[in-house]
């Protein structure tokens, strides 16, 4: 199976042409970047800190699309949504790890994803995603006279806040109690705010140093709290599972898929 990575010189890029150099099942055909970038026309495999690859990165976005059958992409909206529309042209496969769209962009991927297969998640990772499958029993266990609280941490230079992994719990957390995350969402407090709503869920952001990506779900209750936490220490957990969703999309049919789906957890 031939992958692309989109975004190579990324912090994530770079991840991803590691972990698909260390998969015996992919090849990486192609490479993009930014045109203009100091990346473009570098090998690949340098860019990785690995043995020269004879690939160079590419802005020939289209190009290396059509030539690949799925892409990995951790970018940002405005590119993801492009590359969407690219990888429908040609047919192929789209992960999506990139984080902090709006709404009108998840509708335009969502369209596209009936005619492709996407795998769109804001974590790539096994321990979040059981996490999330966690945090929705808990919060349906316990009900709402525990209060639900998600704080995560992130290097200083994430530019998306709450991250994608935060949503990812809070829609977990609402589906557990069977309400509408966008109905219950607090995710700023300042001044005298007065006290806490019945049934909110709170989201804290911390951005700091080389934090790779820390979250916990707090339940607070009369007289005890339960805290549930993920700590990411090595990128190389969300390539590998983007690596692994893109081998999972061969012989699937258009949709959009949750990496719930890629790893059978429900
Ligand atoms: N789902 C998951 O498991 C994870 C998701 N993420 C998400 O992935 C995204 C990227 O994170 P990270 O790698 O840290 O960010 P970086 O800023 O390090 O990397 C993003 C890369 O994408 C490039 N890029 C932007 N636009 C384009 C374009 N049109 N064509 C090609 N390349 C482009 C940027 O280039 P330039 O800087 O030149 O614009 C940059 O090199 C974020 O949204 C983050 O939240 C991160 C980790 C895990
Ligand atoms: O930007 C990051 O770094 C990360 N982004 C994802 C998110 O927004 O949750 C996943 C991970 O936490 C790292």
């Amino acid at each position: 199976m031939k992958i692309a990575v989109m975004g190579a010189a990324g912090r994530m890029g770079r991840q991803l042409i590691t972990a698909i150099a260390a998969d015996p099942h992919v090849t990486i055909s192609g490479a993009t970047e930014t045109a203009g970038s100091p990346a473009i026309g570098r090998d690949i495999g340098e860019l990785a800190g690995l043995e020269p690859m004879g690939i160079a990165v590419s802005s020939d976005a289209a190009a290396v699309i059509a030539a690949a059958d799925a892409i990995v992409d951790f970018t940002v909206p405005k590119a993801s949504v492009e590359f969407a529309r690219l990888a429908a042209q040609s047919g192929t496969a789209h992960i999506i790890g990139t984080t902090g769209f709006d709404k009108a962009s998840e509708t335009a991927i969502a369209e596209t994803a009936t005619r492709i297969a996407i795998v769109k998640a804001g974590n790539m990772s096994l321990g979040v995603n059981l996490l999330v499958a966690l945090t929705r029993q808990v919060a349906a266990a316990l009900g709402n006279d525990f209060d639900i609280e998600i704080v995560e941490m992130h290097h200083r230079m994430k530019i998306d806040a709450p991250s994608g992994t935060a949503l990812m719990l809070g829609e977990a957390a609402a589906k557990g109690r069977k309400i509408a995350l966008d109905e219950h969402s607090v995710r700023t407090r300042d001044g005298h705010t007065g006290p806490r709503h019945a049934g909110d869920i709170g989201f804290a952001t911390l951005r700091g140093g080389t934090v790779v990506g820390d979250h916990t779900v707090i339940f607070a209750g009369e007289g005890e709290r339960l805290e549930l936490t993920h700590r990411a220490a090595d990128r190389g957990i969300f390539a590998r599972g983007a690596v692994k969703a893109a081998i999972w999309t061969q012989g699937k049919p258009p949709g959009l898929y949750a990496m719930s789906d890629v790893l059978g957890i429900s």
